[in-house]
């Protein structure tokens, strides 16, 4: 039975759902520098205050300030520098005893603890290099210094406690982690981060013509594998590190064996392209339900992707001679969610974008694609028009029935955004498709959207600052090359 697009997207979104409510542990510890662009699962409170002790803020001069109140261009004061306290250092205890009538000082740098001095001297403050001067001669081998004005009471003196304090909020649950709470955790001494666990992506190629890293110009009879690479970097832009399993024959036997022992490796999402459609070789569903699937839907009313396939599997108990006791007891029936996309690239590419990564975005609970409403600039066939305007013309009409995915480019024109279709809308012309920048959701409805409806328009990468790889992605490209050519 075909379903609609919205039907489609509905029980693919409520499954992404049930699944991350039966997982049975939907969080995980990740290294903090691997943390970045994860969402936490946990709130992060200071629990101490920062940092834990004083130390200068320049390079300089750690001296005691009430000794330096009289200092003036006309009587300066002269210390002599009695050791070095760098940072990391033990903090040194300065005998307080004065020199030819000259004042303990030491030398220090940004970051060192202050010395101690063994007298009621205390070295509260520090004075920068440039604020100094350096006398000739030295006083029992120490350097001398002069300072000409009074230092204040922990001058260039960074305080303890004086950062974070306690319960501080450092990172919400729910918040995607940045670089910047990377940097305050580990000031903290974080250095593990609980994040929302990522699904594992597992991806086959199917279809026995398929190789990877062939000589095109050696196997003129072979095509190489372009969805196995393209699904894995889509997946990559949307933060999943996918493992591709490898090309397989349609064999139902292949598909399936397959399939069963990532089962067992402990896969969340599986996908394929090809071998979804009517063909005698097209056993993709056949071999599914061999393994227990569920097929919620195989054909949905969309151009491109029609014979796209979604399907639960029930999860195989791990076979080894030891057994890892869950955590936690699992809460309902763990299934494998399975994603059978069609062969033909571009339409993979389509329904990758608005299926595999809408289940994504739903299982990590963010918001859906962001989107940008422009208007279609679909040239209509007119009296005069030329035949190429015509066909150009047909080639964005599409049936009543179906919802229909279009790449193409965003044109600025004034305040109006136009939605331009890339001109040839096919699943195997990959060129046309590198030109776009953006697919158009173009709903199912009367025959052809008008010229100037507004059309919904999405990034056909992921990631950041949507809207603007819209709209510049591809000219920004073109500006740099010509850029660095010229
Ligand atoms: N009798 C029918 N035939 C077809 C129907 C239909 O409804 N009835 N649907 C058509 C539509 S629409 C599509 S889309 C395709 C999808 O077919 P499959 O998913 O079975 O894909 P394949 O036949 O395996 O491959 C289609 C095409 O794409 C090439 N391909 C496949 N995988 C890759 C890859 N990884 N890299 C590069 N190219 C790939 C493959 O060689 C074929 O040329 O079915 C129509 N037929
Ligand atoms: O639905 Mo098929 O994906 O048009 O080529």
């Amino acid at each position: 039975m075909t379903v609609s697009y919205q039907e489609a997207l509905n029980v693919i979104l409520q499954q992404a759902e049930i699944q991350r409510e039966t997982l049975p542990d939907p969080s995980e510890l990740v290294a903090l520098e691997k943390a970045v662009g994860r969402v936490a699962s946990h709130c992060y409170e200071a629990v101490t205050h920062t940092p834990s002790f004083d130390c200068a803020a320049t390079n300089g001069y750690a001296v005691c300030s009430a000794l330096t109140s009289e200092a003036r261009n006309v009587a300066p004061i002269t210390f002599f520098v009695y050791g070095t306290q760098a940072a990391g250092d033990n903090p040194m205890t300065v005998p307080g005893v004065r020199l030819n009538g000259a004042i303990p000082c030491v030398e220090i740098t940004t970051g060192a603890r202050f010395p101690k001095a063994s007298t009621n001297m205390d070295f509260d403050a520090c004075v920068p290099f440039e604020d100094t001067i350096e006398l000739p001669g030295k006083i029992h081998g120490c350097k001398q210094i002069q300072i000409r004005r009074p230092v204040l009471h922990n001058a260039h003196r960074r305080l303890a406690d004086d950062d974070f304090h306690l319960e501080d909020e450092v990172l919400r649950s729910g918040m995607k982690v940045t670089s910047q709470h990377i940097l305050a955790l580990a000031s903290l001494g974080v250095q593990t981060v609980a994040v929302k666990k990522i699904p594992r992506v597992g991806v086959w190629s199917t279809g026995k013509e398929l190789e990877s890293r062939i000589d095109i110009e050696q196997r003129r009879d072979r095509v190489p594998d372009a969805n196995g690479p393209y699904i894995i970097s889509a997946l990559e832009e949307l933060g999943i590190d996918a493992e591709f399993l490898g090309i397989i024959d349609d064999e139902e036997e292949a598909i399936k064996q397959a399939v069963t022992s990532a089962n067992r490796s402990r896969f969340d999402i599986l996908i394929t392209t090809g071998g979804t459609s009517e063909g005698r070789f097209d056993n993709v569903r056949s071999a599914i339900e061999a393994c227990g699937a569920e097929v919620l839907f195989s054909k949905i009313a969309v151009q491109p992707g029609s014979p796209t396939l979604f399907a639960t599997i029930p999860r195989l108990p791990i076979i080894s001679s030891c057994r890892m006791l869950s955590p936690q007891p699992s809460n309902g029936d763990q299934f494998i969610a399975f994603f059978g996309l069609p062969g033909g690239p571009v339409a993979a590419a389509a329904c990758m974008k608005f299926f595999v990564a809408a289940y994504i975005k739903q299982w990590r609970c963010e918001p859906g694609h962001e989107s940008l409403g422009c208007h279609l600039l679909n040239i209509s066939p007119q009296s005069g028009t030329s035949a190429k305007s015509q066909r150009l013309s047909t080639s964005h009409s599409r049936p009543q029935e179906s919802d229909v995915f279009k790449h193409g480019t965003i044109a600025i024109n004034g305040s109006t955004a136009w939605a331009v279709p890339s001109p040839e809308q096919n699943d195997s012309k990959i060129k046309s498709f590198l030109k776009s920048s953006c697919w158009m959701h173009l709903p199912a409805g009367p025959s052809t959207k008008s010229n100037g409806d507004v059309v919904r328009c999405y990034s056909i990468q992921e990631g950041d600052n949507i809207i603007e790889k819209i709209i510049f992605g591809h000219e920004r490209k073109d500006e740099t090359k010509s850029a660095s050519e010229g």
